[in-house]
């Protein structure tokens, strides 16, 4: 599998084709595949601890440049008429694209990756594997934008979505059948924080139906946190917004799998539709990745910190560093961190939103992951695509407020989330509204 690098952190010449170029004759079902195609990179193709991994790399460059150019270039001139260079058009393969595949390759324990647009652009990638009357099985508690799509593609390419409670394995066993063609999951879920167990459906699901693909989004924690592949997985996708670019400057996609016939197919979409990353957005994304272990462990730091605080006043938090959090020990059965992702309750909206409008340092804004702390109420914007109606039926509680943590002085963040007046004091009187109503509603019971 293994092919030593190219010119340019590019693949060997023997195998120069399969990455920098298309093959015309390949097709989604997988008629005419060539012989498997270059990895991105080997598997297994760490050496050391992968704090070291995510900063160095084996770059080619023919000057020795110690950051990957950018090839900022749609066309590459040919040495003869019928070809004979690494790469030929930028839709089709990219220097800076394939150094930017080789390097996440290896820290997220994948034979090959590829990166395209976006994370909803890595995910149409994968679903376009579907067929009409295939099934999908998928969670209760999904990002709104992947239930947007999963809801489209059912109302218009006659695929059957299940969704089901995927902190449930047995659920998931209770619908898998040979129509199965997907299960998709993401864990921890975006906003409830509900873990799901990767090994046990991947087990479920491959047992029943072999050719079933499980896919995982690991948005949620990067590769920094967690390896899905390890863990059972057929492909793992993340979208590149969060924490691997790290800055809120790129949009970007991830997608990662051992099967070279998988890559092949993935590989012939994004080539076919264009949807692969810019030259520039690759530097970026490559430049970010580099600070990835360091912005993780201070934004961890920080989000434990604040989980804690707000707990320790009363507020309901979901967050998988809290020894409270129900499924504790099934995210560290899969995970190195808990990620700086949480959500609290306050019980009222308009307390919510209050608190949410006076924050100054917490800029009000979808997306997470970034070295800037975000607040947002999930209900009314990451996830507004999804019906009000389809929200209450999946319990997801309409006050809930999310904190995306960055790297800021923790005591500054804390400070900032208490600027609306008497926001902790609101809350326990609301508490105290509800004992007494519940103290009113058994006196007349006794009575
Ligand atoms: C869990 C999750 N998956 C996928 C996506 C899609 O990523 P992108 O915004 O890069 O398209 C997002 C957010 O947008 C997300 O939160
Ligand atoms: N308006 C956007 C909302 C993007 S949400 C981004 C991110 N995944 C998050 O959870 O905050 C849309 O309609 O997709």
């Amino acid at each position: 599998m293994s092919t030593p690098p190219g010119p340019s952190g590019g693949p060997s010449s023997s195998k120069i084709n399969t990455v920098g170029k298309a093959f015309a004759h390949i097709d989604l079902d997988g008629h005419d595949l060539p012989p498997s195609p270059a990895p991105s990179t080997p598997t297994n193709g760490r050496k050391y601890a992968l704090a070291t991994e995510l900063v160095y790399t084996e770059s080619k460059d023919q000057y020795g440049a110690s950051s990957m150019p950018i090839y900022q270039s749609a066309t590459f001139k040919q040495t003869s008429a019928g070809g004979g260079s690494e790469y030929d058009y930028t839709r089709s393969g990219n220097p800076t694209r394939t150094h930017l595949e080789r390097h996440l390759a290896k820290i997220m324990n994948a034979a090959r990756a590829l990166v395209v647009g976006s994370g909803m652009g890595a995910l149409d990638v994968i679903t376009r594997i579907l067929r009409p009357g295939d099934e999908v099985i998928t969670g209760d508690d999904l990002y709104g934008g992947t239930n947007r799509l999963l809801t489209y593609m059912a109302a218009n390419h006659g695929i059957i979505v299940h969704h089901v409670d995927t902190t449930t394995p047995e659920k998931v066993r209770g619908v898998v059948s040979p129509k199965t063609a997907m299960v998709l999951l993401e864990t921890p879920t975006n906003p409830l924080i509900k873990i799901v167990d990767l090994p046990s459906i991947a087990k479920i699901v491959h047992e029943t139906n072999p050719k079933a693909l499980v896919v995982v989004d690991n948005t949620m924690l990067s590769p920094m946190l967690c390896n899905p592949l390890d863990l059972g997985a057929d492909i793992v996708y993340e979208s590149g917004t969060k924490y691997l670019s790290g800055h809120h400057d790129i949009m970007a996609g991830v997608l990662a799998f051992n099967d070279p016939a998988i890559g092949d197919k993935m590989y012939f979409t994004i080539n076919s539709t264009g949807c692969g990353i810019s030259p520039n957005d690759a530097f970026l994304l490559m430049r970010g990745i580099k600070t990835l272990a360091i912005r993780m462990e201070k934004q961890q730091t920080n989000a434990q910190q604040i989980a804690e605080f707000l707990e320790s006043h009363g507020f309901r938090v979901r967050y998988p560093g809290l020894k409270s959090h129900p499924q504790y020990d099934l995210h560290w059965s899969m995970a190195r961190g808990a990620g700086a992702v949480l959500s609290f309750e306050t019980g009222d909206v308009n307390l919510s939103e209050r608190i949410v409008e006076a924050a100054r340092l917490w800029g009000i804004s979808v997306s997470f992951g970034c070295v800037n702390s975000l607040i947002s109420m999930p209900c009314q914007m990451s996830h507004a695509s999804i019906s009000a109606a389809t929200r209450k039926e999946r319990q997801m509680p309409e006050d809930i407020i999310r904190l995306c943590v960055g790297i800021e002085d923790v005591d500054d963040l804390i400070d900032d989330l208490q600027r609306a007046p008497g926001s902790i004091y609101r809350l326990h009187l609301l508490k105290f509204k509800k004992f007494l109503n519940a103290a009113k509603w058994l006196f007349q019971l006794l009575l």
